[in-house]
């Protein structure tokens, strides 16, 4: 199975990427029976990190991830998300898949500050080849994705949940979304940066990139970053509510209307995604950054409650 990008996959995923993806749903752990589209999804969905609930009546896959505490978008998190999204994708049976989580009030942390830290340029080149990956597997993803917000969402969580079509958010004051990269000391590269531009316009983007800003539910509804907020228990209902409205739209027009939207965003990463990943490693390698992740990092440890 080629992946767009070339992400480097484990050895056994690479010989038989559905290795990695076993039988969660229905609460058995041997590893998944086939590896084709179509069939008895609820068969062939989920893996340690990604559990998938599909429901082939409606067309509708509910992706949970589940990588506690805090679903920080560890490398064995990007890859078992790229491959269950590319899976969902080939197979026929579904045209929109809802992305939430499976640990209690963190939707994600976002990149994992431990594959930031202390590494080689090797490792940094294939964790950001796999952020790449996953983000233009779910921004030209040809399904309607909804991101059912039910924890906090800052910086990589936010990127997935931009990269979706639709945002539903819990109304919790501690659930925070939005772009504090430059509270680590690092910056949003540019195709992030276009996707915030895209979702909430440039004013309001180049105040809150720069300032860090998380925004609670209220703000974070009043500046556009989601669609809804509604109560906690009531986040993946209205996600399903919102996917109904999305699939009653011909697919074939409304992907190609998607497509138009952002093709040009999606381009400008493409055309230079080797130049991006050299940018990161680089700039990820830099003596001040690695000292300020770490000092990010140590805050976060030993700050309790
Ligand atoms: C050309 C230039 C390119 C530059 C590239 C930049 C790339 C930009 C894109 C994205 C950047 C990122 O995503 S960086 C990650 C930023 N994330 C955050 O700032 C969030 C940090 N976490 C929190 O705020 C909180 O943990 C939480 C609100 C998400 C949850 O709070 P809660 O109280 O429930 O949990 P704890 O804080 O106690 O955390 C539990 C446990 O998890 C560890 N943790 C938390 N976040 C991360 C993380 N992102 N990576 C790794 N580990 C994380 C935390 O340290 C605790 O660990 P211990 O139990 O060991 O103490």
């Amino acid at each position: 199975m080629a992946l767009a990008s070339g992400v480097r996959f484990p050895a056994r995923a690479l010989l038989r990427p559905w290795s990695l993806l076993r039988d969660t749903t229905l609460g058995r752990s041997e590893p998944a029976a086939g590896g084709g589209g179509g069939g008895d999804g609820a068969r062939l969905f989920g893996s340690q990190r990604v559990l998938v609930e599909p429901d082939a009546a409606s067309g509708v896959a509910v992706m949970k991830f589940r990588n506690p505490p805090v679903n920080s978008l560890s490398l064995e998190l990007l890859t078992e998300l790229v491959i269950s999204l590319e899976k969902v994708e080939n197979d026929k049976t579904f045209r929109g898949v809802i992305l939430t989580s499976a640990c209690p009030r963190v939707f994600s942390a976002g990149l994992d500050l431990t594959e930031l830290c202390g590494r080689n340029p090797a490792h940094y080149t294939e964790y950001w080849k796999a952020v790449q990956e996953l983000w233009l597997r779910t921004y030209l993803s040809s399904l309607v994705l909804v991101a059912a917000i039910n924890g906090a969402c800052p910086a990589g969580g936010c990127i997935i949940a931009l990269a979706c079509d639709c945002r539903v958010l819990a109304d919790n004051p501690k659930y925070h979304i939005g772009l504090n990269e430059t509270l680590l000391g690092i910056t949003t590269p540019f195709w992030l940066k276009d996707t915030y531009v895209n979702t909430i316009g440039h004013r309001a983007s180049e105040q809150a990139l720069q300032l860090g800003s998380l925004f609670p539910p209220s703000e974070a509804l009043q500046v556009g970053l989601v669609d809804q907020v509604v109560p906690e228990d009531q986040v993946l209902s209205t996600a399903l509510s919102e996917m109904a409205r999305w699939l009653a739209v011909p697919d074939h027009a409304r992907q190609l209307t998607k497509t138009m939207m952002r093709k040009a965003t999606a381009d400008r990463l493409l055309r230079q995604r080797d130049a991006d990943i050299q940018n990161f490693v680089s700039f990820i390698c830099r003596d001040s950054i690695q000292k300020s992740l770490q000092v990010y990092l140590e805050k976060l440890r030993q700050r309790k409650g």
